[in-house]
């Protein structure tokens, strides 16, 4: 487990100080993966930097097992800095090594003998699927498999936190998606924590089980994916799983948005609530699916009741949660029912994710 407390990071002193990261606290359990996402300027290097070590926060702590790592001494924090792997975005790979080579580098600086070093690296390559690939050069590999290699070698020393900055950036969606694969893999297999620190928020999506949003060095918001997604008023949440242009309903129709609550909702749900409303609902946009295990749902409907806090009413107890469309911006969650619902026809499109996360 590693832990963040109140981490800070001023550069320059005097009026040039600047304080690029704010009394950052969080934490990253043993089998968790944590994503750190932010725009551009947001400080997310420099907490990689500071995670590792490489950078000297200018308070606060990185605990690291319960260890304060940021306490050391150069010569304990060499030897300390190898329980954290990090895999950065560009590969990093020596060119005139094969991947084997690569991956034996960190056990050859520890003087692991050489039968050792082969049968670790054969391990190492087997873990990560590329024993066919262990005498290729880097240039003989695609992006996504010296990314493994790369993996291959953070974990050479058999660290307990792997460092992900950027890691899938500039890679193929497939490989993006084999590398995530192979980091949930980590996690669960070896009980890593995953520190995975990227501006791609569908890559979030595809592997975090939590995460941070970092903005001009503080933490603005941050849960679990699955939370988010449920929370209709979370920005981070939207950003994640933006919502697409809905249909535009008939002209008598009010718009309303609707998020799933709890993984207890009825697939019937539509059928449902019209029975309970005695009036048609039209489904003019929907997003249902399974994250980490969870269902999250967003749909936009039509319907022509008046009565808000009827319609409030027999969504919570399928399990949803109902907001009017209001001019293109949603409703306040909870104060759905005292908000005149608009028509379907004046929704604008939400946000794209980019304007939140970048
Ligand atoms: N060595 C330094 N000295 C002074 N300021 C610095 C230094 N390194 C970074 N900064 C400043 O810290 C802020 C955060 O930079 P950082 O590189 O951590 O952001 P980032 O979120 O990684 O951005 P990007 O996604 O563009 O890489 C920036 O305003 C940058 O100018």
């Amino acid at each position: 487990m590693i832990a963040l407390e109140k981490l800070t990071k001023v550069y320059g002193q005097g009026p040039s100080a600047v304080t690029v990261l704010d009394n950052l606290d969080f934490s990253v359990a043993a089998g968790e993966i944590f994503a750190v996402v932010g725009p551009s300027g947001a400080g997310k290097s420099t907490l990689a930097q500071c995670v590792n070590l490489l950078e000297r926060p200018t308070s606060g702590s990185v605990v690291v097992n319960g260890e304060n790592l940021s306490s050391l001494s150069e010569e304990k924090l060499r030897i300390a800095r190898r329980r954290i792997g990090t895999i950065f975005q560009s590969d990093g790979l020596f060119s005139r090594r094969t991947a084997a080579a690569n991956v034996a580098l960190p056990l050859s600086y520890l003087g692991v003998t050489a039968r050792e070093s082969k049968k670790r690296v054969a391990e190492l390559l087997d873990r990560v699927g590329l024993t066919s690939r262990s005498n290729y050069y880097p240039h003989e590999l695609s992006g996504g498999q010296r990314q493994r290699v790369g993996i291959a070698r953070a974990l050479a020393l058999r660290p307990t936190i792997l460092l992900a900055d950027e890691a899938t950036s500039g890679l193929d969606p497939e490989s993006t998606t084999s590398i995530t694969t192979l980091l949930k893999e980590l996690r669960d297999d070896l009980g890593l924590s995953i520190l995975f620190i990227t501006h791609e928020m569908e890559t979030v999506l595809k592997v975090a089980d939590s995460v941070a949003r970092l903005d001009h060095g503080h933490i603005v918001e941050s849960g679990r994916v699955v939370d988010l997604l449920r929370d209709a008023s979370s920005p981070l949440g939207r950003a994640l799983n933006p919502v697409r242009v809905p249909l535009v309903g008939a002209s008598d129709e009010n718009a309303w948005v609707v998020s799933y609550t709890s993984s207890e909702v009825p697939t019937d749900w539509v059928t449902r609530l019209s029975g309970t409303l005695s009036t048609p609902v039209s489904l003019l946009g929907a997003s249902i699916e399974t994250v980490n295990g969870s269902v999250v749902g967003n749909a936009t409907i039509g319907l022509r009741s008046s009565d808000a806090a009827a319609v409030v009413a027999a969504a919570a107890a399928l399990g949803l949660d109902a907001r009017p469309g209001v001019h293109g911006v949603e409703a306040s969650p909870g104060k759905a029912a005292d908000r005149a619902p608009g028509k379907a026809a004046d929704r604008t499109p939400d946000r794209e994710p980019a304007e939140v996360a970048a």
